[in-house]
């Protein structure tokens, strides 16, 4: 990944660090982008004792303007864009029934339609670049379980899957890969502060992965290392479950 210019959204936190982390042990310029700053600067911290380029942009991916001006800042500062990996998310649990207006839309805001605007302004430039480049999305096993208490993100998450496979096709032409990686439940991340904040939720979390145990960020800090650089450069438009067998039937009756 030596000289490869990298926009990760929410990389200050969670998997997106460890994603940052391992592309910068690999050699990547790295950008993330968040709304905490302190967090921001932080993470930055951390990614650059691998004596990389790491440039921070305070941005809420909902905001059009501001993935513009976070895409320009990428530009200026490392002259190109080679991947983008759409990882900033929010979720918590909440019956549908009552969920507000405001909390539906506040998740499908910035995993559905941060998703696609950070895409559109980053495919531009790719094409503009005419070099082709990569993108990775972060999505969910729910989309294929579904998961009670978090419709507005699994919802969302589904649109992100169809997007992933649309602008792979749109945009093969122009050497632009499209995948996803849809992790189960990953230790010591935002989910876990979010999905099960009580050892009874964490434990019924558990129970339902048959390799008897959480991901880590680092185990998919590896599949999106593979799956953003030329060993994967056939790979476009696929998603890839990571998630212990967790979406699976466990069997039994
Ligand atoms: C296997 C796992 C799969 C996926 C995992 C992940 O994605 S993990 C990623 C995990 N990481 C993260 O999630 C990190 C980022 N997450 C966040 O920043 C926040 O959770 C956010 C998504 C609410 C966005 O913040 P914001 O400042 O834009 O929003 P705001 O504070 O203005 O609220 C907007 C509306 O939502 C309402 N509402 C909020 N909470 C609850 C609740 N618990 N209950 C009910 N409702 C709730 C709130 O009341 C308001 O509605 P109202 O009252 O106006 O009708
Ligand atoms: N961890 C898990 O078990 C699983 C995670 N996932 C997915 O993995 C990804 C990472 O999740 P995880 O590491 O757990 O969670 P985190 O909460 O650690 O990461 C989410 C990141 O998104 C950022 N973010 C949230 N809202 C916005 C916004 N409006 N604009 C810009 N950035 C924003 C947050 O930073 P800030 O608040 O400062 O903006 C934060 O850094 C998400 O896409 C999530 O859906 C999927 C399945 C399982």
């Amino acid at each position: 990944m030596e000289g490869k210019s990298i926009i990760i959204t929410g990389g200050a936190t969670g998997l997106g660090k460890a994603m940052a982390m391992e592309f910068a042990r690999l050699g990547a310029d790295i950008v993330i982008a968040s709304r905490n700053l302190e967090n921001l600067e932080k993470a930055a911290k951390e990614i650059s004792t691998f004596n990389n380029k790491v440039i921070v942009t305070q941005t809420d991916v909902r905001s059009p303007e501001q993935v513009e001006k976070m895409v320009r800042r990428a530009v200026e500062e490392n002259g190109k864009i080679d991947i983008l990996v759409n990882n900033a998310a929010g979720n918590f649990r909440v019956p549908s029934l009552d969920m507000s207006v405001n909390a539906w839309n506040s998740v499908v805001d910035i995993v559905l339609h941060g998703t696609w605007y950070c895409s559109q302004e980053v495919g531009r430039q790719m094409v503009f670049q005419k070099t082709g480049g990569n993108i990775l999305n972060i999505g969910s096993t729910h989309v294929w379980s579904g998961n009670p208490g978090t419709a507005h993100s699994t919802a969302a998450k589904a649109g992100v899957l169809a997007l992933t496979k649309t602008l792979a096709v749109e945009w093969a032409q122009e050497n632009i890969r499209v995948n996803l990686i849809a992790p189960g439940p990953i230790e010591g991340t935002g989910a876990a502060e979010q999905l099960w904040s009580t050892p009874e939720l964490e434990k019924a979390v558990l129970n339902r992965i048959p390799s008897g145990r959480m991901g880590t960020p680092k185990e998919v800090a590896y599949l999106a290392s593979y799956l953003v650089s030329d060993y994967a450069s056939y790979v476009t438009g696929s998603s890839f479950v990571i998630d212990g067998a967790g979406h699976l039937n466990k069997g039994g009756v």
